[in-house]
C-alpha cells in the first residue's frame, strides 16, 4: 500500500510533498564551494518568495547553540567532509515544519548518496534541482575573497572540499540529471547575469507567482 503521505499526481506523475500537514515545493540548489548558491538564493527568496534554508548555515548555527554534537559538526566542517545524514536531515526538516511558508530553496543539501536517501526516506522529493556549473579557480577565488571569518575558507580546507564535491555530491547532480530535473546553471558570470538566468527557470516554474510579484513592485502613482 501506497504510503498515506505520498500523493501522486497520476495524471502528470508528479509527486506531491505532503510535510508537516502541509504541501510543500521544494527546489534543491546545488553547485561546488563557492559557485554562488547562497547569493542567488538571496535574489530567488526577494523575487519569487522561497524560503532559503542553507543546509551548512544550519549546521554552523547548531555548533554555535552549544549542542550536545556541537564538536563533532565542527571537526568535520574544518576537514571539509560531509556530517551524518541524519543530524543534517533533522535540522532542515524542523525548519521546514517550523516555517509558514511552503515553499524551500534548499542549498548545500544533498551532498552526498546518503544525504539523498535521507531526504527520499522522510518521504519528500525535489520538484527540480538548480545546478550552479563554476570552474575550480573561480570558486577558489571567491571562497579566499569571501572574508566572512568561514572556517572552511582557507586553502587546505578548500581543496578537500572541492575533493569531496567532486567525488561525492556531483554523482547525486547526475543522478537528477538522469531523471531530467536539473536545470543548470553558468555560474562564471557576474552576479545579476546568472540572476536572470535564474528567473528564467523560475518563471517558468511558477509564473503566477512572477507576475504576482512583478505586480507588488509597480511603483505606487502617489
Ligand atoms: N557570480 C559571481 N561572481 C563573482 N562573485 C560571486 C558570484 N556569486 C557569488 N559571488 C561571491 O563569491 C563568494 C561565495 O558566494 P556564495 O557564498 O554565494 O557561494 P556558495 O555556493 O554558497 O558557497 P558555499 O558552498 O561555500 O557556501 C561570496 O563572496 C559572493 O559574494
Ligand atoms: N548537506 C551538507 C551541507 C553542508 N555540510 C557541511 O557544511 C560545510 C559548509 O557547507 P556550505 O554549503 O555552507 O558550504 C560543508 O563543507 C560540510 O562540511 C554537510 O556536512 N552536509
Ligand atoms: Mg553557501
Amino acid at each position: 500500500m501506497m504510503d498515506a503521505s505520498v500523493a501522486v499526481t497520476e495524471q502528470e506523475n508528479v509527486t506531491e510533498n505532503i510535510l508537516g500537514g502541509k504541501k510543500v515545493a521544494v527546489v534543491f540548489v546545488l553547485g561546488g564551494p563557492g559557485s554562488g548558491k547562497g547569493t542567488q538564493c538571496s535574489n530567488i527568496v526577494e523575487h519569487f518568495g522561497f524560503t532559503h534554508l542553507s543546509a551548512g548555515e544550519l549546521l554552523r548555527t547548531e555548533i554555535k547553540s552549544g549542542s550536545e554534537n556541537g564538536a563533532m559538526i565542527d571537526n568535520i566542517i574544518k576537514e571539509g567532509r560531509i556530517v551524518p545524514s541524519e543530524i543534517t536531515i533533522k535540522l532542515l526538516q524542523e525548519a521546514m515544519i517550523k516555517s509558514e511558508n511552503d515553499k524551500f530553496l534548499i542549498d548545500g543539501f544533498p551532498r552526498n548518496e546518503e544525504n539523498r536517501a535521507a531526504f527520499e526516506n522522510i518521504n519528500l522529493s525535489p520538484d527540480f534541482v538548480l545546478f550552479f556549473d563554476c570552474s575550480e579557480e573561480e570558486m577558489g577565488r571567491r571562497l579566499l575573497g569571501r572574508n566572512q571569518g568561514r572556517a572552511d575558507d582557507n586553502i587546505e580546507t578548500i581543496r578537500k572540499r572541492f575533493g569531496v564535491f567532486e567525488e561525492s555530491s556531483l554523482p547525486v547532480v547526475e543522478y537528477y540529471d538522469s531523471k531530467d530535473m536539473v536545470k543548470k546553471i553558468n555560474a562564471a558570470k557576474p552576479i545579476a547575469e546568472v540572476f536572470e538566468d535564474v528567473k528564467t527557470v523560475f518563471q517558468m516554474y511558477c509564473p503566477k507567482h512572477a507576475l504576482l510579484n512583478q505586480a507588488t513592485q509597480m511603483p505606487s502613482r502617489e
